[in-house]
């Protein structure tokens, strides 16, 4: 079983796009179909997608996107600063925004509150709040929002890791998001591994990094 860390995934990543010069784009995409094949839409009809602005929040955006083409029901929930947000969280964002008006930003209590009440009328949350870049404990709203998906009875699907939980499994950020699914990218990671609970709740996709670019950095 391959498994990797979060810092040899970065570099993976970063080899891909800067070296190898895949757009990393076309990797966002891949990641959001991939969930997608993960999601019974027979049963699956109405989503709240909570998302940050970095690139597991365009993965998030760009599975929106997908999913409003396809007419599903469709809220998106945005925590942070979009002016600091990933071109390709922008560029998912402009496309959203074309798509449908149910697009809130959750910064205040009143948001919180909104929020609350208006996760009740979906059957699923997909998280793309926090990926590989989670280098720090979780603290203000987004712990605050991570609590309040795990309030919920939904079912919960993570994009590539539960937000909040440390990819290498060897910091405890406090809270993360007790995911029913987690969509892994590419290559498992060693934490999720790691973790019995999550183990078993963890499928790998493949986005199309090239093998040429993992076997840089991992002896396989
Ligand atoms: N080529 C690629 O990199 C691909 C990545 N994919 C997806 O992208 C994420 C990794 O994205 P990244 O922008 O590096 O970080 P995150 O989106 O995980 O995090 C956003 C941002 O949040 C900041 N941050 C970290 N810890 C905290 C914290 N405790 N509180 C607040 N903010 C925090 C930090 O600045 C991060 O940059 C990866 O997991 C994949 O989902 C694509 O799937 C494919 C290509
Ligand atoms: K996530």
């Amino acid at each position: 079983m391959l498994l990797v860390d979060r810092e040899t995934m970065q570099n993976i990543d970063s080899y891909a796009i800067n070296e190898i010069k895949i757009p990393s784009l076309c990797l966002v995409e891949r990641a959001a179909l991939s969930v997608m094949e993960n999601i019974n839409l027979d049963i699956r009809h109405s989503f709240a997608l909570i998302v940050s602005c970095g690139n597991n929040g365009a993965d998030g955006l760009a599975l929106a996107r997908n999913l409003l083409a396809l007419s599903k029901d469709c809220d998106i929930y945005i925590i942070g600063n979009k002016n600091k947000a990933s071109k390709d969280f922008i560029i998912n964002y402009n496309a959203c925004k074309n798509l449908t008006k149910n697009i809130y930003s959750i910064e205040t209590i009143e948001d919180m509150n909104f929020l609350r009440k208006n996760l009740d009328r979906v059957n699923t949350i997909v998280d793309g709040i926090f990926g590989t870049g989670l280098n720090r404990p979780v603290s203000g709203i987004y712990a605050n929002i991570i609590d309040l998906i795990n309030e919920k009875n939904i079912y919960t699907i993570s994009i590539d890791l539960p937000s909040g939980f440390d990819a290498n499994g060897e910091n405890n950020y406090g809270t993360y998001v007790d995911s029913d699914l987690i969509v892994c990218m590419q290559i498992l990671k060693k934490g999720l591994y790691e973790d019995n609970y999550f183990k078993d709740k963890t499928v790998v996709c493949d986005i199309g990094l090239p093998q040429i670019a993992i076997e840089k950095f991992i002896n396989i």
